[in-house]
């Protein structure tokens, strides 16, 4: 279980912050997806990992920046988009995104998210100073995931920027039955190749893979198995970032009754090593998650 929650945030001005953040999720959602017809180009820069940046990741995070950063109670605004943390007010929350996870997928036009974290502390923080996390699927349908206070809600969110809670207690199912694992199939390490075989020869599960790390976990949420971007041959430490997508979605999964894993030990006891630190990914059901520990033991 992720063990901090609103009680501990400790100030009811944390909890408006907290509700502040998630209602700009929501209200923003609508807009920037309104904007992306004409912002499925690439932008003149390079993120701070290196990625090329489409016109709709740097639009989606001035947004966000904007908004968050005017909310009273927030201290830090960061995002996979810039270098460095923004100061933008006296509070002691700090709020971590990714404002567009999966713009690759935009070309092929296929599903995308916004991934949201709220640490109490300064940046770069510690899983465990997660006080709220979620994010918004850009499907078929607008929707949200919000993890706060031990449990986790489901929102629809309509263009007019109001949103509607359609499930309480989201929990993961027990039989898992998709499995979705990133990365070059040759750029795998044996172990993990080994337990991702075993994993597809059980009848009772099929593959499931968009590309979009909140579209794949979203699966796992509604279905329940176990998605992955591990470790790679040639990158130790895989593809996604710790302050931006590996806490907030190991938050989310594992209040949700999940288990998540960096390859050892729970996401959110992952060290955070810098604002883009990186980190290998293993999420789903708690029964499969310990199979995968004990697989690249
Ligand atoms: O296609 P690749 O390079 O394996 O990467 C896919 C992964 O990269 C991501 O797109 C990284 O996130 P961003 O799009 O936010 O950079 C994940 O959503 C996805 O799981
Ligand atoms: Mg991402
Ligand atoms: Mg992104």
């Amino acid at each position: 279980m992720a063990t901090t929650d609103v009680n501990t945030a400790d100030t009811a001005r944390a909890v408006r912050t907290i509700d502040g953040v998630v209602d700009i999720i929501a209200s923003t959602a609508p807009e920037i997806r309104t904007g992306l017809p004409g912002r499925r180009v690439t932008a003149e820069d390079e993120n701070p990992s290196g990625e090329t940046q489409m016109a709709a990741d740097v639009f989606a995070d001035d947004l966000l920046c904007e908004r968050i950063g005017a909310l009273d109670g927030v201290g830090e605004y960061a995002s996979e988009e810039r270098p460095e943390s923004v100061d933008v007010g006296t509070g002691r929350l700090s709020v971590a995104v990714d404002p567009l996870d999966g713009s690759s997928n935009l070309k092929p036009n296929n599903t995308m998210g916004t991934i949201f974290a709220v640490y109490d502390g300064p940046l770069p923080a510690h899983g465990r100073d997660l006080v709220a996390a979620g994010y918004v699927l850009y499907g078929p349908v607008m929707t949200m995931i919000v993890a706060r206070n031990g449990t986790v809600d489901e929102y629809v969110l309509h263009d007019d920027a109001s949103h509607e809670l359609v499930r309480e207690d989201v929990s993961l199912p027990d039989e898992g039955s998709v499995y979705g694992f990133g990365g070059r199939v040759p750029d795998w390490t044996d172990d993990f190749e080994a337990f991702a075989r075993e994993v597809e020869q059980d009848a009772s599960r099929k593959l499931r893979y968009g590309g979009s790390m909140i579209g794949d976990v979203n699966q796992i949420l509604t279905y329940g198995g176990i998605f992955a971007y591990p470790t790679l041959e040639s990158a130790p430490e895989g593809k996604l970032r710790v302050q931006f997508e590996g806490y907030p979605i190991g938050y989310v999964i594992e209040t949700a009754g999940g288990a998540t894993s960096d390859g050892t030990k729970s996401l959110l006891d992952v060290d955070k090593d810098g604002l883009h630190a990186r980190t290998p990914m293993y999420v789903g059901n708690t029964e499969l998650v310990a199979k995968l520990e004990a697989a690249l033991d």
